[in-house]
């Protein structure tokens, strides 16, 4: 999700609809960088092609960022943009992701 800070209200990442995503962290070693991305499970359908599943998040993860887990199962942070919040499925889900998240932010 993302925070319209317009509207004051958090909004689906990448459409209008909300929807089921999976968000994995990626690290690229060359670099050393990590990036958040995140696809839809499910994936669009239009004039009966199937079209690639939409990408929901895509988003560097930037040394010093602060990552916070407001809930067990929905956690946030700022990039100079935006502010990004994930909805979990489990408890289970949002600390493996954390772990990653703080795993990441170590390396960098
Ligand atoms: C200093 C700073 O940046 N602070 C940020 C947070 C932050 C702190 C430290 C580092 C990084 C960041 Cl990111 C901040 O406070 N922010 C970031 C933008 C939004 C917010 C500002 C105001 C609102 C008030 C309510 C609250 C909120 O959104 N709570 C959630 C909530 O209302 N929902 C989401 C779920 C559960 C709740 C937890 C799911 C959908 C919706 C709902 O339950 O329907 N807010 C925030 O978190």
């Amino acid at each position: 999700m993302l925070y319209d800070d317009v509207h004051k209200r958090w909004v689906p990442a990448g459409s209008e609809a909300p929807s089921i995503s999976r968000v994995h962290i990626y690290h690229h070693p060359g670099a050393n960088t990590f990036r958040v991305v995140g696809r839809k499970l499910q994936a669009d359908q239009q004039n009966g092609r199937r079209l690639l599943r939409a990408m929901v998040i895509n988003c560097p993860i930037v040394k010093g960022i602060k990552y916070n887990q407001a809930t067990p199962n929905f956690h946030q942070w700022r990039d100079p943009k935006h502010v990004w919040g994930l909805n979990f499925g489990s408890m289970e889900d949002a600390a493996l992701f954390a772990d990653s998240m703080m795993h990441a932010l170590q390396a960098l």
